[in-house]
């Protein structure tokens, strides 16, 4: 995959910023209110019976702050904090060592979690259910299972495609929470957040325009004003103006809406090469040369919600909105 500015993956050395920017409690999560709703009550009512929190599966595309979400629900249920993802656990042994090292009250995170083996997810559907760890002593005709009891914990999953999920897994889950692209007006709150974590000053219509160009996500707002930071720096400003920051999102080729040169090729590939579409998502992934995978998971959610492209029976097609962005005529049917 190409480096993208705007791309809500994580890229390098980013990781370290990115822990110093996390929020640790829920008060200090911004947006997402009807999520943080249900989960302060539902921690709430966990800490008066002295149970563990219910299983949660928080889903929604990249950098929307599900990682963020899990490690704050940690330190509300103050549990530990264990982590791991899907990729990472290749052997129904590695999940059961991991499972059987867990204390009471712990919060275990599985990021990636539709990337388990089926294999190893099924060691989790008793763990999750009972508590309990079924394991295969010996082999051959004197193997037997032995039942091992496992503390309280809550598992925490999150995952970029919750329909890749089986259904046995989704259904151990007791809270499903959907994370949405965020308002610009929480994205201006963030990059205020930000700035201050950063000790530099921003105008509020330099945060707005920051914001309002964020594709909907925390990650890629914090990345933006990273670099717009660096511009102002050099052009010896003390707090960073909007005519600064929109020359400097000019020169990181982000437009207006938000979109970045992927999206252009995205978008224009459909225009000029198939006459606005219907295409398959195979077709335009070999034309732009992007997987098809990436294409689902990261360029496209945005473009939807925006109403740029819409998915039909028999492939994208891009809407008028598309072709007056780039000011084009929508051609006659
Ligand atoms: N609600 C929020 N308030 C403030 N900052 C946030 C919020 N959500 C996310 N962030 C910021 O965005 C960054 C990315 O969030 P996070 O890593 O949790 O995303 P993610 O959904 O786990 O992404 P991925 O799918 O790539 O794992 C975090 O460093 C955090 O600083
Ligand atoms: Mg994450």
């Amino acid at each position: 995959m190409e480096e993208r500015m705007i791309s809500g993956e994580l890229q390098g050395e980013e990781q370290q910023i990115e822990l110093s920017l996390r929020p640790e409690t829920l008060r200090q999560y911004i947006g997402q209110d009807k999520t943080k709703e249900n989960l302060r009550i539902f921690i709430e009512a966990a800490k008066m019976r002295h149970e563990p929190l219910d299983h949660v599966l928080l889903y929604g595309p990249p950098g929307l702050g599900k990682t963020t979400l899990a490690s704050i629900i940690a330190n509300e249920m103050e549990g530990q904090f264990r982590s791991t993802s899907g990729p990472a656990i290749e052997r129904a042994g590695d999940l059961a060592a991991i499972l059987s090292s867990l204390e009471a009250g712990d919060i275990l995170f599985i990021d990636e979690i539709h990337r388990l083996p089926r294999s190893v997810e099924e060691i989790l559907y008793p763990a999750m259910e009972d508590f309990c760890l079924d394991i295969i002593v010996g082999n051959g005709p004197s193997a037997r299972s032995v039942r091992l009891d496992l503390p309280p914990f809550t598992l925490v999953g999150a995952t970029t495609r919750a329909g890749l999920l089986s259904a046995p897994l989704r259904d151990r889950f007791g809270v499903h929470s959907r994370l949405d692209f965020y308002d610009t007006e929480a994205l201006c709150a963030i990059v205020e957040r930000t700035a201050d974590i950063f000790h530099v000053g921003i105008d509020t219509d330099a945060a707005v325009e920051i914001a309002r160009r964020s594709r909907g996500t925390p990650r890629i707002a914090n990345r933006l004003l990273k670099r717009v930071r660096d511009i102002a720096q050099v052009r010896g400003e003390g707090v960073i103006s909007e005519k600064t920051t929109k020359t400097a999102l000019k020169m990181l080729q982000v437009d207006g809406e938000g979109l970045d040169h992927i999206d252009h090729k995205l978008l224009l590939a459909i225009i000029d090469s198939f006459r606005g579409g219907p295409v398959g998502l195979d077709t335009i992934a070999a034309t732009i040369g992007e997987e098809s995978q990436t294409i689902e998971d990261v360029y496209e959610p945005f473009l939807l919600q925006m109403g740029f492209i819409q998915r039909t029976p028999r492939g994208r097609t891009v809407t008028p909105k598309a072709y007056d962005h780039f000011n084009r005529e929508v051609p006659e049917a």
